[in-house]
């Protein structure tokens, strides 16, 4: 009988903490987005002695279909990759898909040993899924004369083909490759029973991060931070992965010590075994992943600039000035930082003031959300808990502005357009509309040429929090998390059904999203 396992990961957006969350002595501020990618991973009816066959499709792309030959040894796996049955022309290659494959089955080999593998490793058929969201769609709704807007985006079928091979892909920035390899890897260990079936359960939905994670998710983890850095050919600071893995946190870099015995392409070259770097229990692993949450009623909006930045080149002309000029990086380093904390900490407090005061927080949220921030203050005597709640959105308010205001002044010192003035003025009126709290770029920057021709529509235009005016609270889940299952169940049944799979087992994170519209 077939079987399938079915795990999904989420994208990230790096609300604060922008090139300090490179340092492990700075931390960001990461929300993890609705928008998935998914690995389904089915088993091929029992063929008796005929070699054990991979072979991974993702049905959005022309010519993405690799097929390998698994060549299974008493301590190494060789992966060959066969020209594929339905693309006999092109042996189209993807690094980030083999060296999951490969350094996942090697782990399980190290775990289960080769006489175990061997009997439970069959034929695999995979399917790898990403929501629309990872990818611009502004080419797909010019070609159905729909106007930019949300509404259009949610007419588009769920995994649209993007009609372009993987390398011309537009991609947003959500962090594609990091979500794909985190759903696959953590799918590839659960069907081969290297975890346990209950790894990526969350007992308490408020509880995330990794302090709480079991060992299976944290070796899920680690495997899939280290195939990453390994396909990237660099170690970056890894918050993508963790935000795969362990949903909304407050994040700290791993030291890369840790995996630089591993990173040779050739496995068989490495002086150590994968089992014992990767295992949840090295220390060596110094991550932190802090569960965080957007407050209650909050929600944060992307928009579709067509294209993510190029991070690596920013980065090294930010990091070559940090270097230059120590001192001054220092303070602004340090000041940054001071106001990134703080931004975290009052949204995590905001949440524990919707707890405490059940009643008034929504009122407040009402309130709010029909007025400029510049008019937050300007209100009648209130109860203090009421007040208390306004002050605090004021503060999430000023700080976001403050550290813009930071970004753009590192932005300035190294000559990287990090806000570059079209985006300034874009955010400028976002921030300004009634119940917007603010706004800023995730991550690297955004491409100047395509910012700039961007029309307002709808009132999506850029980066910015939200306060709907509706009573919906946000969280695209049946609330405080845990209901990831319920959630996929009511939305992603009928999806998977279109593309002709299975329905979903286990999800890898179960910690409270946000929906994130690009
Ligand atoms: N749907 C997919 N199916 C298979 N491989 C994919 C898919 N999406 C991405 N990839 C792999 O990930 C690689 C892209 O990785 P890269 O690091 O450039 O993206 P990224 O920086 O994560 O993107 P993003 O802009 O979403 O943050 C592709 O070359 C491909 O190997
Ligand atoms: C600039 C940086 O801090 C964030 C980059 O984010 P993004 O991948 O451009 O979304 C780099 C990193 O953390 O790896």
């Amino acid at each position: 009988m077939s079987s399938s396992t079915v795990v999904s990961a989420p994208g990230k957006v790096l609300l604060a903490g922008g090139y300090l969350v490179l340092d492990p002595t700075y931390s960001g501020v990461v929300v993890s987005t609705s928008s998935r990618f998914y690995t389904v991973v089915t088993q091929e009816h029992d063929r008796g002695n005929a070699p054990i066959q991979i072979r991974v499709r993702s049905p959005q792309f022309v010519n993405a279909s690799w097929t390998y030959r698994v060549h299974l040894g008493d301590s190494n796996i060789h992966l060959e990759q066969l020209v594929d049955g339905s693309n006999p022309q092109t042996l189209s290659k993807n690094k980030f898909v083999q060296l999951a494959l490969e350094r996942t089955l090697l782990l399980a080999l190290e775990y289960q040993g080769a006489a175990h593998l061997r009997y439970t490793l069959k034929s695999l058929e995979i399917t790898i899924l990403g929501d629309n969201d990872f990818y611009s769609q502004r080419a797909q709704l010019t070609a159905r004369n729909l106007p930019s807007t949300l509404r259009s985006l949610s007419q588009l079928l769920p995994f649209l083909h993007t009609g372009v091979v993987i390398s011309d892909v537009h991609k947003t920035g959500l962090g594609s490759s990091a979500a794909l390899i985190t759903s696959l890897v953590s799918a590839l260990l659960l069907h081969l029973n290297v975890i346990p079936s209950d790894s990526f359960d969350v007992p308490d939905p408020r509880l995330g991060g990794s302090a709480t994670a079991s060992p299976g998710k944290k070796l899920a983890h680690n495997l899939a931070q280290y195939v990453h850095c390994l396909a990237q050919g660099k170690v970056g600071s890894g918050f993508d992965v963790s935000a795969a893995a362990f949903g909304s946190q407050l994040y700290t870099r791993f030291d890369p010590s840790v995996i630089q015995p591993l990173m040779n392409d050739d496995q068989s070259m490495n002086p150590i075994s994968l089992k014992q770097v990767l295992s949840p229990s090295n220390s060596q692993w110094s991550y932190r992943a802090e569960a965080f949450q957007l407050p209650p009623h909050v929600r944060l909006m992307l928009a579709d600039v067509d294209a993510g930045s190029d991070t690596p080149s920013l980065v090294g002309k930010v990091l070559k000035w940090r270097k230059e000029r120590p001192e001054e990086a220092q303070r602004l380093w340090d000041a940054t930082d001071a106001l990134n904390q703080q931004f975290g900490r009052i949204l995590l407090g905001l949440s524990d003031l919707a707890l405490k005061y059940p009643k008034e927080y929504p009122k407040v949220i009402k309130y709010l959300s029909s007025l400029q921030s510049c008019q937050w203050l300007a209100n009648p005597i209130l109860p203090e808990s009421e007040q208390r709640i306004i002050d605090s959105f004021h503060t999430v308010r000023l700080t976001a502005e403050e550290i813009r205001g930071k970004m753009r002044e590192m932005g300035s010192a190294s000559d990287v357009p990090i806000e570059p003035p079209e985006q300034t003025r874009l955010l400028n009126e976002c921030v300004s509309l009634a119940g917007v709290i603010g706004g800023g770029v995730p991550g690297g920057t955004v491409p100047l040429s395509i910012l700039s021709s961007y029309m307002r529509s709808d009132g999506l235009i850029g980066v910015f929090f939200f306060l709907p005016l509706s009573g919906d609270d946000g969280a695209d889940d049946d609330g405080g998390g845990g209901g990831c299952s319920r959630r996929i169940r009511r939305h992603m049944a009928p999806r998977f059904r279109s593309q002709g799979l299975p329905g979903i087992r286990t999800p890898i994170d179960k910690g409270r999203r946000y929906m994130v519209d690009v």
